[in-house]
């Protein structure tokens, strides 16, 4: 059985924000169903054990609520603050546990991740994922995406060598040309980054799909799910109505067991 479990569903600053008294950070503070933190999920899995997508500076307070004290390695699908600022405290707990870390990157990633952490390559293991990755029944992959004014990061593709399920994590993501969709049609489970409703924005001026684009590429897509992440305060994850069926947002801990 593998588990993928939403850890850090917020967008670059969660929810709250600081310095917002709006709704939905009004109601993160009280209740909590729209609390979340920075990006980062996991998978877990018989064999390859625990592997982190990405590792946003919330890591150490996600590793407390999963009940971790390590993890077998981690994916990165791009070197903006909120995916890797947890980079350094998962060096120190390598440093302390006197282990490597593996760390997955696009080729590209990793001199941006060393410039920005010099000392953690010491003890962090940067691996270029130039070909597959195996872990357990699954075989893993990463294509390049649009990431509209912020530049560009990539998306991660698990299929199971066995039976074909296939889904797609892909947290920053705007105006993928035909070449760059081309995987996600068809798709079993696609995890997508939507960090408002609509954005009325002139799209060179944005850098994630809006919900409204979403549903729209679920429709051209024809995924068997849909579960969108990297909420801005601008969602509510109580109104579901704007959503159709087969499409959800991701909450703080949810998880999606998949069959082997
Ligand atoms: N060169 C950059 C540019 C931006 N950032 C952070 O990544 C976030 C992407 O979403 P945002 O809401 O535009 O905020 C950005 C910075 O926190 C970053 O870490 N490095």
């Amino acid at each position: 059985m593998t588990t993928l479990i939403f850890c850090g569903t917020g967008d670059s600053q969660g929810v709250p924000r600081s310095y917002c008294d709006c709704q939905v950070c009004v109601e993160a503070r009280a209740a909590g169903s729209n609390r979340r933190l920075r990006p980062s999920f996991y998978m877990r899995e018989p064999v390859s054990g625990t592997t982190w997508i990405d590792c946003g500076p919330d890591w150490g307070r996600q590793m407390e609520d999963a009940g971790f004290r390590s993890v077998d390695r981690m994916l990165i699908t791009h070197a903006h603050y909120d995916h890797i600022g947890g980079l350094p405290e998962w060096y120190d707990a390598c440093r302390w546990t006197d282990k490597e870390g593996l760390t997955y990157c696009p080729a590209e990633v990793i001199p941006e991740i060393t410039a920005r952490f010099p000392w953690v390559a010491s003890r962090l293991r940067f691996i270029p994922m130039e070909e597959s990755l195996v872990l357990g029944k699954w075989v893993v992959r990463c294509f390049r995406v649009h990431h509209g004014r912020n530049g560009y990061s990539y998306a991660f593709e698990f299929i199971h060598s066995v039976n074909g399920y296939r889904w797609i994590y892909c947290s920053d993501a705007i105006d993928l040309t035909e070449e760059q969709q081309r995987p996600f049609y068809g798709a079993d489970l696609v995890i997508l980054g939507t960090s408002f409703v609509k954005e009325p924005y002139p799209i060179h001026t944005r850098s994630i799909y809006d919900v409204e684009e979403a549903i729209e590429l679920f429709e051209r897509w024809k995924p068997g799910r849909m579960v969108l992440t990297h909420l801005s305060h601008d969602i509510d994850v109580n109104k579901k109505d704007v959503l159709p069926e087969g499409v959800q947002f991701a909450v703080t801990g949810m998880s999606i067991t998949l069959c082997d």
